[in-house]
């Protein structure tokens, strides 16, 4: 579904941390485009960019050189309020943790950003986007009655209610099981099929981004590949490349 349209595009991005001596360079130039529609692993060595290119191209972080342009905007260009504004409605994260409040159920979890925003909730389209993510029958658990393949479904409901343009991740099966990643992938990958959604995953490992229809690979902040359908073997092999070997 995808449809030749960046949603998100990063132009000559820099991104330094710290100063002098204690200065890390961690985007060193880094061009990029996501769009519409398509779903993009982001691989790398431990301390190659990939979460700093995230939060950069999610608008969370300032860039130092070069310009990021989200859903049409260029975040650097926007007040903190209407950065604030454009985070709520056109982009979902989901975490590694889930991130959800443990006081509210399933349904008032995935509610809230549309609380946030200000829109009330319609139980129908809650309904809809629960049973999108295989949970309708769970919709008044507390986190805590949910095993984390269910957790995450629902903090991945709560990123798509909004009906955001992309969606980042970040090592969204970091904390679960075999088995359940690969079910909470499926569905990742199902929602880009079916919904036309953009999404965006940072991640580790081979077998995750074997469900991306593209993986671009960091190395020392920069750009150094790129696999079109990558195969769990094909990117580990070229993950083998870009990994320093121990000392
Ligand atoms: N707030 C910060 N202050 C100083 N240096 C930072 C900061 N955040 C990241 N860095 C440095 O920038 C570089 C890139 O970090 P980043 O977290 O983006 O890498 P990563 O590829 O996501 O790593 P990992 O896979 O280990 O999570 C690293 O050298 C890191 O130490």
């Amino acid at each position: 579904m995808a449809d030749g349209r960046a949603v998100v595009s990063l132009s000559a991005v820099h991104k330094r941390y710290g100063s002098g001596a204690n200065q890390v360079v961690a985007l060193d130039g880094v061009d990029l485009s996501f769009h519409a529609g398509t779903f993009t692993a982001v691989m790398g060595p431990s301390g190659s960019g990939k979460s700093t290119l995230l939060q950069c191209a999610a608008g969370l972080d300032r860039v130092d050189d070069g310009q990021v342009l989200l859903a049409g905007a260029d975040p650097a260009r926007m007040s903190e309020t209407a950065r604030t504004i454009l985070r709520r409605e056109k982009i979902g994260f989901i975490f590694q943790q889930f991130n959800l409040l443990p006081s509210l159920t399933a349904r008032q979890n995935v509610e809230l950003p549309l609380r946030l925003a200000g829109r009330p909730p319609h139980r129908e389209d809650v309904d809809r986007v629960l049973a999108d993510v295989s949970l309708g029958d769970r919709a008044e658990h507390l986190p805590s009655e949910l095993s984390g393949g269910q957790q995450q479904r629902v903090a991945i409901a709560r990123a798509l209610v909004t009906g955001p343009e992309v969606l980042f991740a970040d090592e969204p099966t970091g904390a679960l099981d075999s088995r359940t990643s690969r079910d909470v992938l499926s569905l990742m990958r199902r929602i880009v099929a079916e919904r036309g959604q953009t999404i965006v995953m940072v991640t580790h490992d081979p077998i995750a981004a074997s469900y991306a229809g593209r993986a671009v690979f960091l190395a020392d902040g920069r750009i150094v590949d790129q696999i079109e359908d990558p195969t769990a073997e094909g990117v580990a092999a070229r993950m083998g490349r870009l990994e320093v070997p121990p000392c």
